[in-house]
Formats: structure tokens, C-alpha cells, sequence
């Protein structure tokens, strides 16, 4: 068993979610409105350890408002437990969950436990099949994936997401050396693409957001 997820983005119109120097602010205003309501609806938000470097997010409720107890899990897909004792993510303000490789260090694993609840699954990277029967053993059932691209582009492949919602911001950024939506290996075949079914579309502000169920 597994988490409900319901993988969630902002993007240019050219398709980038940070530019080639990682810079990342795309959606307006409602939508992170919007983005924090749906961190509200959920039990758990899921980030790569790229995306913890490269931003230090707090990934909690804090756009809206929220009660006490409405922040859910902050999980970190982080192989080599790389993720910094001093960065947001491990605050006191919310539950952490880190997702290791047995590659991890014993050492920064050690470190890591005083302050995160530490799951080891794979052998380099992480498994995230493993990760995620194990987040549904502590309860989790509706998962907010929020990237990055190469995250997006495992969950997705690996047959783990089961809605895309995307906020497509009014810009183009260019740079061959940005960040997409999904990144990853990619596939040769246009007819192996992922399959997705439009639910809604609607705008916000200046935004389109378009909502996708994953075809199986
Ligand atoms: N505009 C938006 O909505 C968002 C933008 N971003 C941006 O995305 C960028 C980070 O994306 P990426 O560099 O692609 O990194 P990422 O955040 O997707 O982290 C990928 C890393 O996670 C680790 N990992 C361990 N096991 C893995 C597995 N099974 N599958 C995939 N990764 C695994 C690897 O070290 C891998 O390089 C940042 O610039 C961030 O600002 C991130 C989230 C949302
Ligand atoms: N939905 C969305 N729109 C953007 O424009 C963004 N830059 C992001 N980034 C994601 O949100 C994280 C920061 O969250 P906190 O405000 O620190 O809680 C960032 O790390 C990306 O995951 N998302």
C-alpha cells in the first residue's frame, strides 16, 4: 500500500521550474495560495534533497492560515543523507521524515536521527516503493510531490503519481541548462510518454493551472 499523489508544480510557459542559476519564483500570488492550501489537505510533502539545497524550504502550511497540527510530514528524498542540520526543513516547525540509501553515512545518518525520523530503503538510491509503503505505515495517505524535476521524473516513471497539478506562469525563461518539469533519462519513444486525462483547468490571477489524472 501507498500514499495518495498528487505531484504539484509551477512552471514558465517554456516549460522551466528554476532557470539555469536555480532561480524559482514562478507562481503568483493565488497560487501559492492555492499550493498551501493543498500542503493543508495533505499529510505529507515530498521534496528532493537538490530542491532542499538549492532553496532551503520550509514545506510547511504558511501561506493560509493554519491550525496547529495542520503542517504535515516534510519528507526529503536524500540518498547520501545529505540534507544540513542547520536548514529549515529539520525546524522544529513541522515532522521530518528523510529518505536514505544504505550508501548514507553512518555518521550523518546518526546525526540526522536527533533530529528527523530516518527511513533506509535501496542500496544507492532510494527506493521509493520502499519509502512510500513506509510512509503509509506511519499513516500517510495523501502525498504532495513537489519536485524537483528529477524526482518527478522517478515518482512518474516508477508508476507513484497519481495526479499532476501545474501552475503555468505567463513567462519564458530559456537556457538549456534549466531545470524542466521532469527531468531525468527521458524516453526515445513519443508513444511511451506518460499518459495523462485533463481533469480541470481554471486560472488564477495571471496563472493557468492544469489538474491531470495519471492514465494507467
Ligand atoms: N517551480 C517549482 O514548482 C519547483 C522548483 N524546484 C526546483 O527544482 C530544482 C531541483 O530539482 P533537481 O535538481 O532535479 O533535484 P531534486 O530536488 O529532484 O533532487 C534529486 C536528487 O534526489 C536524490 N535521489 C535519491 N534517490 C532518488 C530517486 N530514487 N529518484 C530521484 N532522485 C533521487 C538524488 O541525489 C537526486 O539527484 C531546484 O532548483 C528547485 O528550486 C523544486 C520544486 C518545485
Ligand atoms: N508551487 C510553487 N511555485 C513556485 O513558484 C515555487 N518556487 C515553488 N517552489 C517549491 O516550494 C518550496 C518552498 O516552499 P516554502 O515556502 O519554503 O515552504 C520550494 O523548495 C519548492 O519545493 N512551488
Amino acid at each position: 500500500m501507498r500514499p495518495y499523489v498528487i505531484l504539484n508544480a509551477a512552471m514558465t510557459l517554456d516549460g522551466k521550474i528554476a532557470t539555469k542559476t536555480g532561480s524559482s519564483e514562478i507562481s503568483g500570488e493565488e497560487d501559492l495560495r492555492r499550493v498551501h492550501e493543498l500542503r493543508r489537505e495533505c499529510d505529507a510533502i515530498m521534496v528532493g534533497i537538490n530542491t532542499v539545497l538549492a532553496d532551503d524550504p520550509r514545506l510547511t502550511v504558511h501561506r493560509v492560515d493554519a491550525e496547529e497540527g495542520d503542517n504535515p510530514v516534510r519528507v526529503v528524498v536524500d540518498s547520501r543523507a545529505r540534507t544540513p542540520l542547520n536548514f529549515r526543513v529539520l525546524n522544529d516547525e513541522a515532522p521530518t521524515v528523510i529518505g536514505v540509501s544504505e550508501s548514507a553515512p553512518a555518521s550523518r545518518v546518526n546525526e540526522l536521527r536527533k533530529r528527523a525520523e530516518v527511513v533506509v530503503a535501496g542500496k544507492e538510491r532510494v527506493n521509493l516503493c520502499l519509502l512510500l509503503e513506509r510512509l503509509h505505515e506511519m499513516g500517510v495517505r495523501r502525498l504532495m510531490l513537489e519536485g524537483g524535476s528529477t524526482l518527478n521524473y522517478s515518482m512518474l516513471t516508477e508508476g507513484l503519481v497519481d495526479e499532476v497539478r501545474v501552475c503555468i506562469a505567463p513567462m519564458i525563461a530559456g537556457g538549456r541548462e534549466a531545470r524542466t518539469l521532469v527531468d531525468g533519462e527521458g524516453i526515445d519513444d513519443m508513444s511511451d510518454a506518460i499518459k495523462l486525462e485533463l481533469e480541470r483547468f481554471y486560472t488564477l490571477g495571471e496563472d493557468l493551472i492544469v489538474e491531470y489524472t495519471v492514465k494507467r
